[in-house]
Formats: structure tokens, C-alpha cells, sequence
């Protein structure tokens, strides 16, 4: 027995936009055309799957036909998107790489390029809740990497609550070379290396991570301005060993807490805000379909950089707290276990992010440690309101961002069921070491407790 096929023939600039529920899943193949999901590009012939409620969308410049297995729990095809507003940008940005490299090289400059500077485009994306800011990230990202000129853009994610390549709690960056595909929310921006052999595509990707370890980054927002300094730091430190990826520039996907929030936090998100500016040498901001945000960023900024509004996507999906929790637990699940979406009926062979797709199956190891071999620390405390949240006058004896040594033996210590990152270990020499090291080493790896 087999699912019933359908055939979408696409008129040119419109897309197919389908959304599962969860427990379901979906092929595509493409027919006939050319199409792309969310600007990686679909191989006439070949069948994507997609599960774990994945919400995405076909779309055709030229125009295409597809044929789509499986039941979606909505699909239309849209005549409206924003995509000729993306691609303009993406020239724009392209002309900016291509200025870059050239002065880099010592090339002559045209007319147009003596007038412009040089820089290549460092962009940061703001938005409000549901705007499409990680979809628009990838968009560029993938037509960065589609236009043949060896671009590798670093894709950075500030946004705590995503998983992007590790588990969610975390921020990280990584250089990106082919095109990012979308198969689940589960690797929303592509899927990183792993040490186990099922990772084999030439895509995977190797992030610098750091563990902020809450979702919310109204938690504690001067551990996130620390840790956003030190990814910026630590691409810096690759571009200066390697000119030519800078020519390629960055896009900075950040969380929607950053556009919006409860009366009284506009200044820690003006101050994060400014942390990605200055840490990330933001030469570019695009505000995604928030007309006050982008006043304020015109005011603050527009004297020194180009602030830009663009358009929000009819298809982009309200996703709402509990659909969030779940894609965070198939994260969290997926990293230690790898992920397994089950085709629909009568599929016997599909391709998930560039992978076979019965091939995506982890065994981690379980294993018994001495508690004296391992040093856990707890950055702040754990139930703590931000500094701004004391009286007036008032100061804490332990700073949001000291580092403390949990006794592991004690009753109270809160660790059953904790993900816990695993640091890159301190300097070995003694004399190069300092108190809050710890809030400066990148991520390794995970564990649970
Ligand atoms: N054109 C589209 N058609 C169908 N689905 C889309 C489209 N654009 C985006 N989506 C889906 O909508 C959801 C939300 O998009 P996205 O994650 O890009 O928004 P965001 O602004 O980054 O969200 P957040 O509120 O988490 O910051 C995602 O599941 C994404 O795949």
C-alpha cells in the first residue's frame, strides 16, 4: 500500500507551502523546473523528506511541477512573496563581497567602487516573534553560497531558544559553504559533524558554541553580552588567518526578544543589541516588517550604518510555546540519538538533509564517572532576577555572571535530568589563567544527567 502522489504545477515567483503535524511526514520530488526551499536548490528527481512538523515552503522562479507524497496538515500555493525583495538584497550584498575581495587583492576599482567602502556585508537581522528572521538568514546564506565564487559566509545564531547546530541554550557560528537544506526545525540551519559515521555529507558543519544555558535571554543578559563578544572574538581570530573569508561576510540571526519585550527591558535589548553591533562590526541591519523597530534603529544607528526594512513572508507560521517546546525537545533528543523520519507509505528511499534517510541513527554511550573527576560549575544562581530587577541601591553579593562550584554530593544541587556543556579545558599555563575563565571557553560537547 502507498500514499496517494499529487502534482503542483507552480506559475513562476509563487510557492508551494505545506505544514506538518506531528508524527507525519512528507516527500517532494521535483518533476519538471527548477525550485528551491528557502534558497537551497531541489535536484530534478530526487525525493526530499521532511517530519518532525517541519514548516517550509517550494518556491519557483521560473516555474515548476512537483509532485508531493504524504499529508500535509495545510498546503496552498502562494502567488505573494517577498523573494524578488530577498534576491535584490542579496545583489546588494554580493556586490559588497565582490568590493571586498577586490580590495583585498589590490584590483582595480571601478568608479562605483571608489565611491562605495570596501567592507563586506555583516548583517544582523532583527524582527519580532515569527517574522521569518532565521528563514531570511538562510535565504542569503544559501544564495551566497549558490553564486560560484567560493563564498563561505559565517552564520551566526544569538537566539538562545534555537537549537540551530547543537542543542538549544547555546549560542554559535559557523562558516558555510554549500547550501543549507531544510528537512525539519530539528537542523534548522544545516547539521553539524559528528565524531559517529553518519554524518557523511560534505555540508557538515563544525560551529564554535558557547553555552548560555536558558532559552530566555532575559535571564541573564550580561552572560549573553559576554558570550556574544567572545563568538565575535573567535571569528575575528579565523578571519584575520584567513583574508579571503572575510570577504564573504556574516548574517546574524537573533532571537525576538531582541525587537520586542516587556515594558522596562529596552534597555538590555538595546544594550545586546549593541553588544551584536560592536562584537560582529555590524556594517548593516535589516528590521523584518516592524515599522517602530525600525525607527528606533534608523535613530540609534543610521548615522554610521545602513538600517533596512524589509518584508515580512505571507507563509511565515505563528509558532506558538508548545509547538517551541517540542522542536526543543527533538533537538535535544536528536543530538544525543540522531533523528529518524519514517517516509510515508510506499517510499522506500528519500533524501533528509542531504543524507539517506535511514542512516541518521546514533548510540551514545552511557558511562559511570567518579564525581571527584569532574568539576561542574553553575554561572550566577540559579532562580536569580536580573541585577535590573533589585531595589534601587541594592546590590547582589554574587554577580550574574560568577561562576560557582556545585557540590554534586549535596541533596539540593539540581542536577537530575540537567543537560550539562562540557568546556574546552583552562589554559595549562598557570600564570595565563584568570577568575572567570570559564565564561570564555567554547563547547565541546553535551551530557545529561
Ligand atoms: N514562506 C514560508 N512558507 C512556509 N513556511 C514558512 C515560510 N517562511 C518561514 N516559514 C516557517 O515559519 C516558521 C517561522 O519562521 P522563522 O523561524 O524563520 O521565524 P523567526 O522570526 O526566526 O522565528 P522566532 O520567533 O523563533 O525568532 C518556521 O517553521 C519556518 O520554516
Amino acid at each position: 500500500m502507498s500514499e496517494e502522489s499529487k502534482e503542483w504545477v507552480l506559475e513562476p515567483e509563487t510557492e508551494y507551502r505545506f505544514e506538518l503535524d506531528p508524527g507525519s511526514s512528507l516527500v517532494i520530488k521535483l518533476i519538471r523546473g527548477n525550485a528551491e526551499i528557502f534558497g537551497a536548490e531541489l535536484a530534478e528527481g530526487k525525493t526530499y523528506l521532511f517530519a518532525f512538523e517541519c514548516k517550509a515552503a517550494v518556491f519557483t522562479w521560473r516555474g515548476c511541477t512537483i509532485q508531493v507524497t504524504g499529508r500535509p496538515s495545510t498546503e496552498y500555493v502562494s502567488e505573494e512573496t517577498p523573494m524578488t525583495a530577498y534576491a535584490n538584497l542579496h545583489m546588494a550584498f554580493e556586490q559588497m563581497r565582490v568590493r571586498a575581495l577586490r580590495a583585498l587583492h589590490g584590483s582595480p576599482l571601478s568608479d562605483d567602487d571608489h565611491n562605495a567602502n570596501a567592507e563586506p556585508p555583516r548583517v544582523l537581522i532583527l524582527g519580532p516573534e515569527n517574522s521569518g528572521k532565521t528563514t531570511i538568514c538562510k535565504i542569503l546564506t544559501n544564495y551566497a553560497v549558490r553564486v560560484g565564487q567560493d563564498w563561505s559566509p559565517i552564520l551566526v545564531n544569538v537566539d538562545p531558544s534555537e537549537g540551530a547546530w547543537t542543542v538549544p541554550g547555546t549560542i554559535s557560528a559557523t562558516a558555510v559553504s554549500s547550501p543549507i537544506a531544510t528537512a525539519s526545525p530539528v537542523n534548522p540551519l544545516g547539521s553539524s559533524a559528528t565524531s559517529a559515521l553518519t554524518v557523511l555529507a560534505s555540508n557538515a558543519l563544525t560551529p564554535l558554541v558557547y553555552w548560555y544555558g536558558y532559552s530566555d535571554t532575559r535571564r541573564n543578559p550580561l552572560l549573553l553580552d559576554r558570550l556574544i563578544r567572545n563568538l565575535g572574538e573567535g571569528i575575528f581570530e579565523k578571519h584575520d588567518n584567513d583574508p579571503e573569508a572575510r570577504a564573504s561576510g556574516l548574517f546574524i540571526d537573533t532571537p525576538s526578544s531582541f525587537a520586542s519585550g516587556p515594558a522596562g527591558s529596552a534597555d538590555s535589548r538595546n544594550s545586546l543589541i549593541k553588544a551584536c553591533i560592536d562584537a560582529f562590526r555590524i556594517n548593516v541591519i535589516l528590521v523584518v516588517g516592524h515599522e517602530k523597530l525600525n525607527v528606533e534603529m534608523q535613530r540609534s544607528y543610521g548615522g554610521r550604518l545602513t538600517v533596512v526594512k524589509i518584508p515580512k513572508s505571507g507563509g511565515v507560521v505563528e509558532l506558538d510555546l508548545s509547538y517551541r517546546e517540542r522542536v526543543q525537545n527533538y533537538q535535544l533528543h536528536a543530538y544525543m540519538y540522531g533523528q529518524k523520519a519514517t517516509p510515508p507509505l510506499g517510499i522506500t528511499s528519500a533524501i533528509v538533509a542531504g543524507e539517506v534517510a535511514t542512516d541518521l541513527v546514533l548510540s551514545p554511550s552511557s558511562s559511570i564517572i567518579k564525581f571527584e573527576d569532574i568539576t561542574i560549575y553553575r554561572i550566577g544562581q540559579e532562580n536569580m532576577a536580573p541585577s535590573s530587577a533589585l531595589p534601587i541601591g541594592a546590590t547582589r553579593t554574587l554577580s550574574e555572571v560568577q561562576p560557582t562550584m556545585l557540590d554534586l554530593a549535596s541533596a539540593g544541587s539540581g542536577l537530575l535530568n540537567r543537560a550539562l556543556a562540557v568546556l574546552s579545558p583552562f589554559n595549562t599555563d598557570e600564570n595565563e589563567r584568570y577568575d572567570e575563565e570559564i565564561l570564555d571557553l567554547s563547547v565541546t560537547g553535551f551530557l545529561v544527567m
